[in-house]
């Protein structure tokens, strides 16, 4: 069994959900495992001296119960896929590769994570498209006013160089470029990583 684990990071906003989305529609047997899906309770997270709740923190997620379900994917990718209902799509020489998609704005912030990427691909987008987008995005909890100035770009700028400390072999993606297009060169080089993966694999 055959396994690779791929990371779509970067920027609030950048388009790393919809990449990711898309990826796992064309590539059999992929699994999404998604960063905001961790995020921990409202009323738990403190707020910084301006009154802003601090969400784009590490220390804003449930590392430990991500990095279970990412191991446990690790551990057995069939058993897991089976265990949410999905179904395996049986390759002719049972030699199926299973592909985790990891996505999320801070995973190569995260040590014990980044290391077990096999590709890293990072989104980015400049200030103005960025605060564009989000400002038609509802969260819940909604932004509140000036939070996008006074606290995500700052922590974006922050996160950012502090991945830069810790994760090396990235892709970087300019997050402006039509989707289809940003798709179908990430869904390329994936294929190059599944085919290198192949030609190892025994009957
Ligand atoms: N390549 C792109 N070009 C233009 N808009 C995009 C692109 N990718 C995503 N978007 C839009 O940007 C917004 C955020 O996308 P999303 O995938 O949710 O970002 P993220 O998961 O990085 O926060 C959505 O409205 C989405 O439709
Ligand atoms: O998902 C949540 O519970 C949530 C609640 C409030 C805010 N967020 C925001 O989610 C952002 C990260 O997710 P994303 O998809 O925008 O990359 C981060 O910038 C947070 O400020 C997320």
């Amino acid at each position: 069994m055959k396994r690779l684990v791929v990371g779509i990071g970067g920027i609030t906003n950048g388009g790393k959900s919809t990449l990711s989305q898309s990826l796992h529609q064309l590539i059999p047997n992929s699994f999404i495992i998604a960063q905001d899906s961790y995020f921990k309770d409202d009323f738990i997270l403190p707020v910084d001296s301006k009154g802003f709740k601090q969400y784009d923190t590490l220390d804003a997620l449930h590392m430990d119960k991500m990095m279970m379900d990412v191991d446990s994917w690790r551990a057995d990718p069939n058993l897991f896929l089976r265990q949410r209902g999905r179904n395996i799509t049986p390759s002719s020489n049972n030699s199926e590769i299973f592909v985790l998609i990891v996505e999320g704005f801070l995973i190569f912030n995260y040590r014990p994570l980044n290391q077990l990427f096999d590709k890293r691909y990072l989104l980015e987008i400049p200030y103005e498209v960025c605060k564009r987008r989000r400002s038609s995005r509802i969260y819940n909890p909604p932004d509140p006013p000036g939070y996008f100035d006074g606290y995500v770009w700052p922590m974006y700028l922050k996160n950012r160089q502090e991945m830069e400390r810790i994760a090396s072999e990235i892709v970087f993606l300019d997050g402006r470029r039509p989707k289809e297009e940003l798709l179908a060169d990430v869904y390329e080089d994936v294929c190059q990583e599944i085919d290198r993966l192949r030609v190892g694999v025994t009957t």
